[in-house]
Parts: C-alpha cells; sequence; structure tokens
C-alpha cells in the first residue's frame, strides 16, 4: 500500500542552523513543497510542508534543543515521508548551482529588502544607542558609587600617573574597553557633577587603563579619581551617516564603487566568479587544502565570498595570503576588521611577506592584473601596508605602518617642516621688530599667512600621497569613514572577524571596493548588543550570517583542518556544530599538558614566569593530566546565588573547586599563565577574581566568555555556574557562547558543573555536552576537589 504524506506544515525551531535550513529549502523545493523562513539572526525558523496543511508548530517543544542531521531527517520522513539522508550526507552543493529558491518569493524569501533593511537598522541602532545611554546614566546617577564600580561601568579611586594614563593596583571586574569615551570626575565629588575632563580609553590592562585626553586639566588629578563610562556618540552617528550612503549607493549621482555588492548582498543579482579560476602560487607554503580552497574562491569571486573559519583553523593566515595574492595581481586592498586589535594582528602578519619580496614579485607576473590597482606587484621590497588610526591606539609593533610614520617619511612632509622652521624664525623676528615699524610688520604677517598655507597644502599633498601609493590600507570599520579616505575606492575590501561586526558598520567599507571577502565564523560569539529588544529583531544578525543563510556554499568556503586543540576538545564542537567536518592537525592532535610539565621542567624562565615555588615547579611523574575533565558539583550542596544588585549569578562552593583546581594543575608544574578560567556570568568573574591569590592574579586569566573570543591557553577551566531545583540554565544554553568556551583550551579544557541540573534541564545541546565529557574524560566529583 503506498503512504500518502500527512497534510501537515512544520515549523521547526532556531537551533536548526543555516546550512540544515538551507538543505531543507532545496529538499522542500525540490519535493514541490511550500518552504519559508522568518525572523532574523538566532530568531531564524524555517516552515516547511502543505501551505494548508495542519499546523505543527515545533519551535517552543525543541527550542534550545541542537538538532542533528539525523534529527532533522527523521521528523522529514515522520511528516512527509521524504528520505532526506542522501541530502544531509552530500558534500557542500556545487559552486555553480543557484542557490534554493522559495517556491512563492523566489529566493528573495531569503533576501533583504535594502529600504526595509536600512529603516529598521535606524530604529535598531537608535534603541541600542538609548540602551548604552540607559546603562551609563543608572551606573552615574542611580546607584551608588560602589554599586556602579559593582556593575563595571565605574572605577573608583584612581591614581593618575602621568597625564597619559590612569592606573590603579589590580583593577576590579569591569566593562570598559578601548574607544569608551569616559569622563574623569573627583571620586569624593558628586556622581553627576562636572567631568575634570573627558576622554578616550586606548589600552585595557588588568592593572591600569590608558585614556586619550586632549587636554590635561591643569589640576585636580591628584586626588582619588572616578572614571565613568559614557555614550559612545560618534560610533551611532557614524552608522546612520553610512545608512544614508547605502541608501543612495545604486542610485543617481552618488552611484559608489560598492553599488553591485549592495545588489548582491540584498539578493537583487547572482554573485559571480571567472569561468576559470586564477593561478596562484602562494607566498605561505603551509597552507592546507581547505586554506588553498578558501584562498582560490576568493580569488575567483567578482563579487563576494566568505571565508568560514571555525576556531583555530588559521582564518587570518588564509586572509593574509588572500590579501598578498590581491597585492601580487595589482589590487588595491582595504583591509578592516571591527577592533584596533584585530586590524594590528592583520598589518603585523602582512607586513611580514618584507623578506619574501622576491618570490611575490615573480609570482605577480604569473597572475592577471586587475585593471584599477595602485601599480602590480610588491614594490620596494615591502607591502606599503597604511594603517589608519590615531598612533596612541596601535599597537608599538605596528606604529611604523601607521599613516603618521608613512608621512613623516615623505617629501612634502620635510618641505611642510622647512615651511613650520621658516615659521618659527619668522615669529621670532617679529616678537623683536619694534612695534613702530607697521609696514615691516605687515610684511611679515603675510610672509607667514603664506608660509602656513604652504604648510597646510604640503600636509595635506603628503598623506594624499601616501594614501595613493598605499596597496593595502588597513582600518578599522568605524575609522573607514574618517575623511581621509573621502572619495578613495579599492579593488577588494577584506573584513576580518566579519562575524563579529554590526552589518551596518561593514557597509563604510564595502561601498568603497567592487569585490569584497568576509572572514570570520558566525558559530562563534556574535557582536554584543545592549538593547535586548533590539538584538531580537536582529540586530546583531551580521552580514556573514546573512550570506551565509542567503547563498551557502556558493560563496562560502570552511577552513576544516584546525591548529589549537587536542582532537578530543575539538570534535565535540566538531559534531555540535560544524557537522563533524573539522580535524586536527598532527601536531595538535594529541598534545596534552604532559608536554607541558615537560617544558616547565626543563626551562628555567617559564619556571621563574610561573612564580611556582621551586619544591612544585618539577611535577612527579605519577600525575594524570587528561585532555577532559569533568568535576561534578551536583551533590556537593553548591547552590547558585544570584547578586545583590543586578541580575548576574555566581556559585560560591563551585568557585572554591575551580581554584583548587588552578591549584592542582599549579602543583602538577602547569604554569598560572597557561590556565585560563572562563565563565558565563559576571558576578562569577568577580568573585573568582576575588579568590584568586596575590602572587598569581597577573598571570592567572580570568574572564567572561566574551573576553576569550580569538584567544587560547593551554588549560582552560569553564565554571558553569547553574545549580538550582528548578533546572534553570539561562545563557548557557547559548551554543555559540559554550563553543567559544570550549576551543579556547589547547590541551586540557575542564568543565565545572552541576550535571543535575544540567543534564534534568530539558536542554539537549548541554545534555550531550556532558555526555560528551563523560564518554571521553575523566570525571571527579568537586568533593574531592574542595574538603
Ligand atoms: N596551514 C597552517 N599550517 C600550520 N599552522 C597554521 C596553518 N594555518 C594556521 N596555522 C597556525 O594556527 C594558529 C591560528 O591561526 P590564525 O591566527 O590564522 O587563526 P584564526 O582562525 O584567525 O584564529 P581565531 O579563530 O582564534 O581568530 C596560528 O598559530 C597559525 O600559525
Amino acid at each position: 500500500m503506498k503512504m500518502m504524506p500527512q497534510a501537515v506544515h512544520l515549523t521547526l525551531p532556531t537551533s536548526v542552523n543555516s546550512r540544515q535550513r538551507a538543505i531543507i529549502h532545496a529538499v522542500a523545493e525540490s519535493s514541490g513543497l511550500h518552504h519559508g523562513s522568518t525572523g532574523d539572526g538566532s530568531e531564524r525558523k524555517i516552515s516547511i510542508g502543505y501551505q494548508e496543511g495542519e499546523k505543527v508548530d515545533l519551535s517552543s517543544s525543541l527550542e534550545g534543543q541542537a538538532l542533528s542531521d539525523d534529527d532533522i531527517c527523521s521528523l522529514l520522513l515522520k511528516y512527509f515521508k521524504i528520505d532526506a539522508s542522501k541530502e544531509f550526507k552530500k558534500e557542500d552543493v556545487k559552486r555553480t548551482a543557484k542557490p534554493a529558491k522559495a517556491s512563492s518569493t523566489g529566493f528573495g524569501s531569503q533576501a533583504l529588502d535594502l529600504d526595509k533593511f536600512i529603516a529598521t537598522t535606524r530604529e535598531l541602532i537608535e534603541m541600542e544607542r538609548e540602551a548604552e545611554v540607559q546603562q551609563a546614566t543608572e551606573a552615574a546617577h542611580m546607584r551608588s558609587a560602589e554599586t556602579a564600580q559593582a556593575r563595571g561601568t565605574t572605577l573608583l579611586n584612581l591614581r593618575c600617573e602621568d597625564v597619559e594614563g590612569v592606573t590603579a593596583p589590580l583593577l576590579p571586574q569591569h566593562k570598559f574597553s578601548p574607544h569608551d569615551i569616559v569622563a574623569l570626575r573627583p571620586s569624593k565629588g558628586p556622581a553627576d557633577g562636572p567631568a575634570l575632563v573627558q576622554g578616550v580609553v586606548y589600552r585595557v590592562k588588568e592593572t591600569a587603563l590608558v585614556v586619550a585626553v586632549d587636554d590635561a586639566p591643569d589640576e585636580g588629578l591628584e586626588q582619588p579619581l572616578r572614571l565613568d563610562k559614557l555614550a559612545n556618540e560618534v560610533t551611532y552617528k557614524r552608522l546612520k551617516e553610512t545608512l544614508s550612503a547605502l541608501a543612495s549607493s545604486t542610485t543617481g549621482s552618488s552611484l559608489q564603487p560598492g553599488g553591485s555588492l549592495v545588489e548582491v548582498m540584498f539578493g537583487r543579482k547572482e554573485p559571480r566568479f571567472v569561468d576559470t579560476p586564477p593561478a596562484w602560487q602562494p607566498f605561505n607554503h603551509s597552507l592546507d587544502d581547505s586554506q588553498r580552497r578558501a584562498i582560490s574562491l576568493a580569488l575567483s569571486a567578482k563579487d563576494v565570498a566568505l571565508v568560514h573559519g571555525p576556531p583555530g583553523t588559521g582564518k587570518t593566515t588564509a586572509v593574509v595570503e588572500i590579501i598578498w595574492q590581491e597585492v601580487a595581481r595589482g589590487s588595491r586592498v582595504l583591509a578592516c576588521a571591527a577592533s584596533n586589535i584585530a586590524v594590528d594582528n592583520l598589518v603585523e602578519r602582512l607586513a611580514s611577506v618584507g623578506g619574501k619580496a622576491a618570490t611575490v614579485a615573480s609570482v605577480a607576473s604569473n597572475i592577471p592584473s586587475n585593471s584599477s590597482g595602485a601599480g602590480s606587484g610588491v614594490t620596494g621590497g615591502t607591502v606599503r601596508v597604511v594603517r589608519l588610526g590615531h598612533p596612541a591606539r596601535l599597537l608599538p609593533q605596528v606604529l611604523d605602518n601607521s599613516l603618521e610614520a608613512h608621512v613623516l617619511r615623505s617629501d612634502n612632509s620635510s618641505l611642510a617642516k622647512d615651511c613650520r622652521k621658516e615659521i618659527k624664525s619668522l615669529n621670532q623676528k617679529l616678537k623683536k621688530l619694534d612695534p613702530w615699524k607697521k609696514a615691516e610688520r605687515r610684511q611679515l604677517r603675510d610672509e607667514l599667512r603664506q608660509l602656513s598655507k604652504e604648510e597646510r597644502k604640503r600636509q595635506g599633498a603628503a598623506v594624499a600621497e601616501v594614501i595613493r601609493g598605499a596597496q593595502v590600507i588597513a582600518s578599522t570599520l568605524t575609522g573607514v569613514l574618517h575623511h581621509t579616505l573621502d572619495s578613495c575606492d579599492f579593488d577588494v575590501c577584506v573584513i576580518d572577524e566579519a562575524a563579529q561586526a554590526l552589518e551596518a558598520s561593514c557597509w563604510g567599507a564595502l561601498l568603497k571596493a567592487r569585490r569584497a571577502v568576509l572572514a570570520g565564523d558566525h558559530l562563534q560569539l556574535p557582536p554584543t548588543i545592549l538593547s535586548e529588544a533590539a538584538a531580537a529583531r536582529g540586530l546583531g544578525r551580521t552580514l556573514f550570517e546573512r550570506l551565509q543563510d542567503m547563498y551557502g556554499s556558493l560563496v562560502s568556503e570552511m577552513l576544516t583542518v584546525q591548529y589549537r586543540m587536542n582532537s578530543n576538545i575539538m570534535q565535540w564542537s566538531s559534531d555540535a556544530l560544524y557537522q563533524g567536518k573539522l580535524t586536527a592537525h598532527e601536531s595538535v592532535a594529541s598534545h596534552d599538558l604532559h608536554g607541558i610539565r615537560a617544558e616547565v621542567s626543563t626551562s628555567g624562565s617559564a619556571k621563574k614566569k610561573s612564580n611556582l615555588p621551586a619544591a612544585v615547579a618539577v611535577p612527579s611523574a605519577e600525575v594524570t593530566l587528561p585532555v577532559l575533565l569533568l568535576v561534578d558539583t551536583a551533590g556537593c550542596g553548591f547552590e547558585e546565588r544570584q547578586e545583590e544588585e543586578g541580575d548576574s549569578k555566581c556559585n560560591e562552593g563551585e568557585a572554591k573547586a575551580v581554584m583548587a583546581h588552578v591549584e592542582s594543575l599549579m602543583k602538577a608544574g602547569i604554569p598560572a599563565f597557561s590556565i585560563g578560567v572562563i565563565t558565563p556570568y559576571n558576578a562569577q568573574v568577580a568573585l573568582l577574581k576575588e579568590m584568586r591569590p596575590e602572587k598569581i592574579a597577573s598571570q592567572l586569566e580570568i574572564s567572561s566568555v566574551d573576553g576569550f573570543q580569538g584567544r587560547e591557553k593551554e588549560a582552560i577551566i569553564i565554571s558553569m555556574v547553574r545549580s538550582n531545583d528548578k533546572r534553570e540554565v539561562g545563557f548557557l544554553a547559548d551554543q555559540r557562547r559554550m563553543n567559544v568556551a570550549i576551543t579556547r583550551a589547547r590541551r586540557q579544557c575542564t568543565l565545572v558543573c552541576d550535571s543535575e541540573t544540567i543534564t534534568s534541564s530539558g536542554n539537549v545541546f548541554l545534555k550531550r555536552l556532558i555526555d560528551y565529557f563523560e564518554q571521553h574524560g575523566e570525571y571527579i566529583s568537586a568533593s574531592e576537589l574542595v574538603s
């Protein structure tokens, strides 16, 4: 008997990932079923079935549960009698294939209407600005100074060390970060009193915050000071200006170089690729196959390519090679990232091609040259990289590449300097000149005016000359909007860490370029959004994620070899989020903490750095240092606690277990600087920092998940905090957050948690995580660590 499929219209939960949704769309299309997606970013849900069919909404009953490909196949089989297992097993869809089309609305159902995007984003940016202002105002006015400090938006009793820096012995937990606009006030004065000075945070260390100010006040800095975080208006203003430019990018007189990218990225045109991928010789000979595929894709794209880089897979390595190759074929490149540190990292690695200049030049002749390049190949022995941005915010190692440093070296700049010298001597002459000699004075003043005009002209010419001659301009996404780049255009814009940047902030850079390469991982943390309402309406949905959803493997190549983690640490992340596609490079696949112990026992300097007592620095051989360790607090009575003012949570018993494990690692010879403690809750970060022994305070890093994104440690300890009768796990359920936390570990990952609360919470994703640790790691009860 032939089974008839049930007439059902099925809605799946938001945990179905973008790849799975793309396959479901394709399966539905080929089976003649109706299909569509609603919601933005992490709220996106897919529906499939018969338009008039019985509504079966699994989005709440399965919410928070990660659905494997097999789970989805079973659902499709159950409701529609469709066997989609082949489609899910298939390698990525061929690049020549068209993106999946939705039946009624065409592939535009995945696309976004430009006008709607601009109008909604304006509204959401305004909501975000209000949320930031509200947070700053609450901290400054409605809470006691101590509470504001506990919230992390105020720092009290700081001592001004000099006019360039503000320091304290060890800063409490706070939320200050580079680019924040801050106010300095006397600690004892009223919270809303006048500020001594306003400035911008440009460096954040464990013990000091460095604030750049235009004019240091003559007095007032000698007393204890408080630092308040203010709303960052500049960013919002620039984002709105970018949206206006985007609105007019494809029409009329303001046609922008990136107009064609707008058409493709808003689904009006399909992405194009050259028929024959260009031949290229790598500058970096250790690139793996997946990196080579991603680079080939980027060099073949006429519009856009995505480099999807899961943790530790050498995304920046691939990006750097793409830029070298682009320069070699004569392209002018705009290289960006959201943060200063990521841009500096790129610049440092890009500039290192200097030693390979001969190779670069010879390869250049093999690659078809771009029409509008800044001269083909690499000349002058190095890639001419110009880093925009205030030198005070740059890492010392890239200062030589800053716009200012380039300008100082230019001919026009020395002419400008000559003008300055002359101005100085004329001014001295003027001072000495008899006040009655009016005609002579007038003549000198005229000369001075001419000279200042000439000096300004020379300075402007020097900047223009450096910008014109640059093969790569490197800048933060915000820095691109500076007038220095007005009317500049580029062959290609490369954005690293694109999955951490707001879409609106990417457009400032993209509008200046004809092609784009975006590198990132939408399965790690998205940009931070303060307004929950704006986040719920999709402000945090990045362009990277949107393009992954819209075009999938048509424009994207995933890097699959990772160079950080022991394969046991990697495998959980690979299976849970990357369809099991990751492999560990042989150099890391089986490394563990025993290797570190060996280094410590033979290296005097490591011993010194670790601050370990000599008696324990060389460990006994029989200590076991498992790659995965589950420290279970179930049954230990370690209940979570809500912080007194605020909504964060902490768990004192668990924190003790974490510190006991740190101690045992150190006793086994692992230096504190190789250990990192991560917890999703700010209150737990604060508690752990209080418990951290003074002698290792500057070495043992303790931070939220956000603070560790993009970083790594040999041993990571994750404190999950949640332990309650209601079996609530809160935002532990955020798959991307847990993915980042686990994948920071190179040789050991320890999970400290109440397995009872987590496994009975009904969250399948977290249950599988605990099961994985139980199956593949060692298990101890926290009671064995804490008496
Ligand atoms: N093909 C390769 N062969 C050997 N080592 C590599 C290769 N590619 C990357 N690595 C190494 O892997 C590490 C991570 O590389 P990279 O910084 O490029 O990664 P990333 O993906 O940008 O990292 P993250 O995800 O942490 O931002 C570096 O130490 C790098 O030298």
